[in-house]
């Protein structure tokens, strides 16, 4: 393999770095992630997007442990994510999910941990528990009182830091109302056909960094159509490409760089793993950038429907 690339980082408001590139998990399988979390790591990536839900903890935990034994890192060199799932909130249950996520990636602290929804599902089994008619069963839990058990992860030494994800503006103001530790992170859908410059502008007054999920438009995503938009088939996308000698992908994900977010590209090709990495090498105009804002449509791929009828469900606002 060529040189790795190197990837800049930010400061989190806990004055934690955090690697302004990660890899995703989510769809990554067993039988493949290993090698992904591995290449990335060849690559130069210092970050992992993980979640108790993508179901593949263990694997993403074998690669990175490989290359730590391996002397290519150490543990402190990389920033691993993991995320609570809605039937955890719970106050009794969170610390413990917290310790299940650790022992399913066989290491003793994650970096970071996620409320993944604002939403409770009911707890005790599946991961979405339905009613006969289909629809999920809710939790009442408020995810003020699941917060106070996350700054428990912190205190007992399981996390360094803690953040949430796909809440919206009014659900984190109510947050940092009461909250002792502030939220750190913000990971939300974030690409040029949903590119929530209102989300990040309100998180960044209040110092919180946005993760951009499904950056290259998640093609993947087990609900995609024929016929959908595809962001990296765009023709726009692939002259300013040119321009630059860049893959769209490339373009795509500087663009979200630019804007200030962390975009966290799953693969689990070699290929472009190492290609999603090399965008530190080169800047959009701000011309070019104004076209890709262009495409902003409220173009929303992950909309979580089971959780639409929840009073936490977070896209029922503007940001
Ligand atoms: N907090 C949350 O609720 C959510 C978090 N996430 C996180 O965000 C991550 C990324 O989002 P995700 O929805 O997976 O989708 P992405 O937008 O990252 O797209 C992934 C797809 O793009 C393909 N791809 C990757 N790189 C390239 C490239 N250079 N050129 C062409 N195709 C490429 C992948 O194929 P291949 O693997 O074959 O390369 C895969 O099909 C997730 O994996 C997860 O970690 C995602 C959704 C929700
Ligand atoms: O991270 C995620 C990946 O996609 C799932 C299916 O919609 C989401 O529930 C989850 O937020």
């Amino acid at each position: 393999m060529s040189q790795p690339s190197h990837c800049p980082t930010i400061k989190l408001n806990d004055g934690r770095n955090f690697p302004v590139l990660g890899l995703g998990t989510w769809k990554s399988k067993p039988g493949e992630v290993e090698q992904a979390v591995k290449d990335a790591i060849d690559a130069g990536y210092r970050h992992i997007d993980g979640a108790f839900f993508y179901d593949n903890e263990p694997e993403v935990g074998k690669g990175v442990k490989a290359k730590i034994a391996e002397g290519v890192i150490r543990r402190e060199d990389i920033f691993i994510t993991s995320k609570l799932w809605n039937t955890f909130h719970r106050p009794d249950l969170v610390v413990d999910a917290c310790r299940q996520s650790l022992k399913n990636f066989g290491l003793d602290y994650l970096d970071l941990y996620l409320i993944h929804w604002p939403m409770a599902y009911e707890e005790g089994g599946e991961l979405f528990p339905t009613n006969p008619d289909g629809s999920v069963r809710y939790s009442d839990v408020d995810f003020v009182d699941t917060w106070k058990e996350m700054e428990k992860c912190v205190q007992l030494g399981l996390v360094k830091s803690i953040g949430v994800s796909n809440f919206n503006s009014k659900q984190l103001d109510r947050l940092l109302k009461s909250c002792t530790i502030r939220p750190t992170v913000n990971q939300v859908e974030c690409h040029a056909y949903l590119n929530q410059r209102k989300l990040i502008d309100f998180c960044n007054a209040r110092n919180i960094i946005i993760t951009a999920y499904s950056p290259l438009g998640s093609p993947d995503r087990p609900w995609a159509k024929p016929g959908d938009p595809n962001l990296l088939e765009d023709p726009k996308v692939k002259k300013i490409a040119q321009k630059y000698s860049k893959s769209p992908a490339q373009v795509i994900l500087r663009y979200l760089i630019q804007n200030g977010t962390v975009p966290i590209p799953k693969s689990v090709s070699k290929q472009r793993i190492v290609e999603n990495i090399q965008i530190f090498d080169f800047e959009l105009t701000s011309a070019d950038m104004d076209v890709i804002d262009t495409f902003d449509c409220n173009g929303r791929l992950i909309p979580q429907l089971d959780g639409k009828d929840h009073p936490e469900y977070p896209f029922n606002i503007d940001f």
